[in-house]
């Protein structure tokens, strides 16, 4: 069988650096406007992935689906199946506190989540899922060279619920500073923390929880060209990939 389960790509198909959107119709998008001589190398279920070169550096870009069951297979089969050293998820996120506007960019130092992936992979200890530091730094360095308004770096919270009716959970993660709601972080941050590999969140708030405006789908789509610039930026930055 050329491939894993979920991904039809055979060795060397994919770049060492990866580009994670939750929409498979998102990465087809990546692949047409960041990718240069970009190739699909997988649609399993509908899952695209291509690769392609981004200022001369080989770049891919993969769909996770959604959840942190979807990403962590993905993520999963990437490091461990196909030599894949970092992954950087560009995602839609629902914006928490007042100080973060919809269109804006948060950048994810850590996950909570409500997902059992917190205390089923070492017993007795509930993990912190955080980012690799470079990615991290490469990320706020390419934020403030490009001169980006309105990106946030802080926690965000992974929900296994997308209609999670709990206002009094997310006053409580408010108050402790927890800035967007998504459904992949956590999981991804926890997979790269398993296999060796390196992860970070660049989300786009594409919903407010307070104020309800929300951008349409066809704007969530499409808002995200800071985000993968952030994303892309990070991935090819200043730390050296160790071989
Ligand atoms: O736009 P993506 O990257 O899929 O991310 C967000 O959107 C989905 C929910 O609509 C979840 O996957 C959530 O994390
Ligand atoms: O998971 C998500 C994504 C966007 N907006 C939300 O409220 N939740």
């Amino acid at each position: 069988m050329t491939g894993t389960p979920h991904i039809a790509a055979g060795p060397g198909d994919f770049a060492p650096l990866v580009l994670m959107p939750g929409d498979p119709r998102r990465a087809r998008r990546i692949a047409e406007t960041f990718l240069a001589d970009a190739r699909l190398v997988t649609d399993v279920r509908g899952v695209l992935g291509y690769t392609g070169t981004h200022r001369g550096e080989p770049l891919s870009v993969l769909a996770s689906g959604m959840g942190i069951p979807s990403v962590s297979i993905y993520a999963t089969e990437l490091f461990r199946h196909y030599g894949v050293r970092r992954i950087v998820r560009v995602g839609t996120a629902g914006a928490l506190p007042l100080t973060v506007a919809v269109r804006d960019v948060v950048i994810a130092s850590a996950a909570h989540t409500d997902s059992s992936i917190s205390r089923v992979l070492v017993d007795g200890v509930s993990l912190s899922h955080t980012p690799s530091y470079g990615l991290l730094r490469a990320a706020a360095n390419a934020a403030g060279q490009q001169g980006e308004a309105a990106v946030h770096i802080g926690p965000v919270f992974t929900s296994d619920h997308f209609y999670l009716d709990r206002p009094a959970l997310f006053d409580a993660l408010e108050r402790r500073g927890t800035l967007a709601v998504e459904m992949e972080a956590a999981g991804l941050y926890a997979v790269a923390a398993t296999e060796g590999g390196e992860a970070l969140a660049v989300l786009t708030a594409s919903d407010h929880l307070r104020t309800e405006e929300a951008l349409s789908a066809a704007e969530r789509e499409t808002c995200f060209d800071r985000a993968v610039r952030i994303a892309a930026a990070a991935l090819l930055g200043d730390v050296r990939i160790s071989p």
